[in-house]
């Protein structure tokens, strides 16, 4: 039981700070800590009955529990977010990884991104212990798009009924091990060069973001597998990133590679190495561009691809990276699909979190 009120305070302050609870504490959330349980906190001051044993009553609150590296809670859990999202009883509550989650919460949601078997396994088994939390997203579907082959496997078979664009995935294959006879495989599979090499497998670290520009067949062996090797696609240097959250879809441009010429195709040989030309620094909202190039995909056509693909993904939290075929009418290829990308890049993601979240807590209540 606390003591005063100052050590009472002082506890709850501190285990606000533990909890990642960046508000007045558990107090703003009607609770408070008694031993390993969060009771209601009913007094405003002495003398008030507390009821000990009652469980916590989540009572219109809804709590997002979180478990993302420091990183990642940084970029994400931005001061604006918080503050939009209490307004409407909307707590970001962070998962202790030093304590078994069975015993942390209770949750409504549970949003994650951490890489590794030993979550991957303690997330599995609350998805399965607890089916009245929703888990953002199911590890298991995130784990498809971890893979470069497996990411993009089914999009081109999308039936895509609104006829403004059609979608097509580059041409590529999965080069898992050194071999002499890799370059052989990839001009008998009819790859045409360049190519883009990519990682095989998107594991959070930089290295899962090393890609080359190969020009010849003789210069895969400079690769390191396991890799993608996709064809290059001109596209006049703009990249559309596509970025979803349950039903809401905002699109950026950002600056991408340049087209390559015949000229340049039939000059250049070798592998060459290049930067994360795309990142959020890249955006071209303030280039001078080719409307042709710079047009955005017609809004009909990013709805229903939108719609299939949160069907064939199974998530909720991702963007893709399209690029439209130079000179296309709306011919678009895409080349990347990122789970729970960097959204504080999204226009007005506060906002859309907060609604996001909120359509979920009144499905919830609705479903009671
Ligand atoms: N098939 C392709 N044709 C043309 N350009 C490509 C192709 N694949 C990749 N690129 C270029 O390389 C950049 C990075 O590719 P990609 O998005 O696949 O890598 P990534 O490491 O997953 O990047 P991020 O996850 O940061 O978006 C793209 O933004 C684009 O500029
Ligand atoms: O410009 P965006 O938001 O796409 O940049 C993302 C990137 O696409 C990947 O999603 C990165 O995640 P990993 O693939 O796991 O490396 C994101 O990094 P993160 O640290 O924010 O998760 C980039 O923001
Ligand atoms: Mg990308
Ligand atoms: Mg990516």
């Amino acid at each position: 039981m606390f003591g005063t009120l100052a050590s009472r305070e002082l506890e709850t302050a501190r285990l606000s700070r533990d909890l990642g609870l960046s508000c007045g504490g558990f107090e703003d959330l009607g609770m408070r800590m008694e031993g390993e349980n969060m009771v209601p906190h009913r007094g405003e001051g002495e003398g008030e009955q507390v009821t000990e044993t009652e469980p916590f009553q989540q009572t219109q609150r809804f709590v997002v529990g979180y478990a993302l590296t420091s990183k990642k809670k940084k970029s994400f859990l931005q001061p604006k977010l918080e503050t939009l999202a209490r307004r409407k009883g909307i707590y970001f509550v962070a998962i202790d990884l030093n304590r078994p989650l069975s015993e942390q919460g209770p949750f409504d949601v549970v949003l994650h991104k951490l890489l590794g078997k030993e979550w991957q396994d303690i997330i599995e088994d609350y998805q399965q212990n607890h089916p009245e939390v929703t888990v953002l997203d199911p590890p298991g579907e995130i784990q498809r798009i971890h893979n470069r082959q497996s990411m993009l496997q089914g999009l081109a078979d999308l039936n895509l009924s609104d006829c403004s664009g059609s979608i097509f995935v580059p041409k590529q294959m999965v080069v898992l091990k050194d071999s002499a006879s890799s370059a052989d495989k990839v001009v008998e599979a009819g790859l045409k060069f360049p190519l883009v090499a990519k990682p095989l497998w998107i594991d959070g670290t930089a290295k899962s973001h090393q890609l080359f520009l190969a020009y010849d067949r003789f210069s895969l062996a400079e690769l390191d597998p396991p890799i993608v090797l996709q064809e290059f696609v001109n596209h006049g240097g703009v990249l559309f990133k596509v970025f979803v959250v349950g039903d809401t879809i905002k699109v950026v441009r950002r600056l991408s590679l340049p087209n390559i010429s015949n000229c340049e195709k039939g000059k250049v040989d070798g592998v060459f190495k290049f930067p994360r030309v795309s990142s959020a620094a890249a955006s071209a909202d303030n280039a001078e561009l080719d409307p042709s190039v710079a047009e955005l995909p017609p809004k009909p056509f990013l709805e229903a691809l939108v719609k299939e693909l949160r069907s064939l993904l199974g998530l909720r939290l991702f963007n893709i990276d399209m690029i439209r075929e130079h000179g296309s009418n709306n011919v678009f290829y895409v080349i990347d699909i990122n789970y729970f990308p960097g959204y504080a890049k999204m226009p007005d993601y506060e906002q859309v979190f907060v609604d996001f979240f909120h359509n979920m807590a009144q499905d919830k209540r609705r479903c009671k």
